[in-house]
């Protein structure tokens, strides 16, 4: 039996790297649309009601749009944009985030995907929080660089025509990031970290980091114990790695660029108390297309890894 998948916003970054991942599957019939229809309503609801699946790589606008155009309560969503990641009635598309998660997606008709920059911050601090090393109530920050896709085709242009001329630049200067409400959310957290993202001159990648007093934390919890907390949360994944940090001493930005993993380290130093946690993924991965992927698989109870690079 095959499944039917039309993939809304196609021909953009996120929706091209789906449609790679997804060629080529005989259990897969994509749904498409010529050029000069993808951005017809009548077109795109047809295409949207046929579907047993439909993928959303719209911008938010659109992909609310598409939501309401879609009136066959069979098809089954995806949403890739910000658009519904804390919205109700939505399944927060995170396999690994908690160990019930992956059911839950399954069931779901409504999945959101989650986005970039929260997908490695809650891998870090989800399980954290769970096990009680850190309160909700800790004040946390989160920073990073991601490679300029994660700007879409606007930012890739930015980058590729000369108007960006920079190796490296700041922003979210107004602490006021689309992703903040999804990070706090899902994190289960009381505050939203204090987030300073940066992006590099690098296509794809990207490196996100949470630093943490463990001398101040209520159960002053050791760099092991913090290690070990990790490395239980993701210990059967085929996707999220929680590597040994030792003799490490640089991380990149593009360390698992070009596939859907994700890698976790935990670097600590034990006298001073303090460490730094790392994620590192493909803003395209598993921060976009690789997630996508990996949940129409669970959606449609096919092998959850199929189709991913890891
Ligand atoms: N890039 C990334 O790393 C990530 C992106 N995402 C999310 O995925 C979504 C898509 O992002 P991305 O692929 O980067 O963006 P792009 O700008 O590269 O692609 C968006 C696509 O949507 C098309 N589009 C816009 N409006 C409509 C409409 N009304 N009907 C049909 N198609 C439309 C655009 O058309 P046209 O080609 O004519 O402009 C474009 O092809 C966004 O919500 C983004 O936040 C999520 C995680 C990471
Ligand atoms: C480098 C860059 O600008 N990245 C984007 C995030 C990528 C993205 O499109 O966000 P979603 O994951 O929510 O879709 C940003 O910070 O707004």
């Amino acid at each position: 039996m095959t499944i039917g998948v039309f993939i809304d916003g196609a021909a953009g970054t996120t929706g091209l790297e789906i449609a790679d991942r997804l060629a080529g599957r005989s259990e897969i019939e994509l749904i498409t649309l010529a050029d000069a229809d993808r951005k017809n309503a009548k077109r795109r609801a047809q295409a949207l009601n046929s579907a047993d699946f439909v993928i959303l790589c719209l911008p938010d606008d659109a992909a609310r749009e598409a939501v309401e155009l879609t009136t066959n309560s069979a098809t089954r969503i995806i949403d890739a944009s910000t658009a519904h990641r804390v919205a109700d009635g939505w399944t927060y598309g995170f396999a690994e985030l908690d160990p019930a998660q992956a059911a839950a997606i399954h069931e779901a008709r409504l999945v959101s995907n989650p986005g970039c920059w929260p997908t490695g911050f809650l891998a870090l601090v989800r399980p954290l929080v769970r096990a009680g090393l850190i309160p909700p109530d800790w004040g946390l920050s989160a920073s990073g660089a991601s490679g300029y896709s994660g700007g879409g085709k606007a930012m890739i242009a930015e980058f590729e025509d000369g108007t960006a001329d920079t190796a490296f630049r700041a922003y979210g200067m107004s602490l006021e990031h689309k992703h903040l409400p999804e990070m706090q959310k899902h994190a289960r957290i009381d505050h939203a970290p204090i987030f300073q993202p940066a992006v590099a001159r690098a296509y794809r990648g990207m490196l996100i980091e949470v630093p943490l007093a463990l001398h101040a934390l209520p159960r002053k919890p050791s760099v092991q114990a913090i290690e070990s907390a990790l490395a239980d949360a993701y210990r059967d994944s085929p996707v999220v790695h929680v590597l040994p940090s030792e003799g490490v001493s640089l991380v990149t930005v593009e360390e698992v660029a070009g596939t859907d993993r994700m890698h976790l380290r935990v670097f600590g130093n034990a006298e001073r108390g303090q460490v730094r946690l790392v994620a590192t993924l493909d803003n395209l991965g598993k921060g976009a297309g690789g997630a996508a992927v990996q949940n129409l698989n669970i959606m449609a109870g096919l092998d959850p890894t199929a189709g991913l690079v890891l």
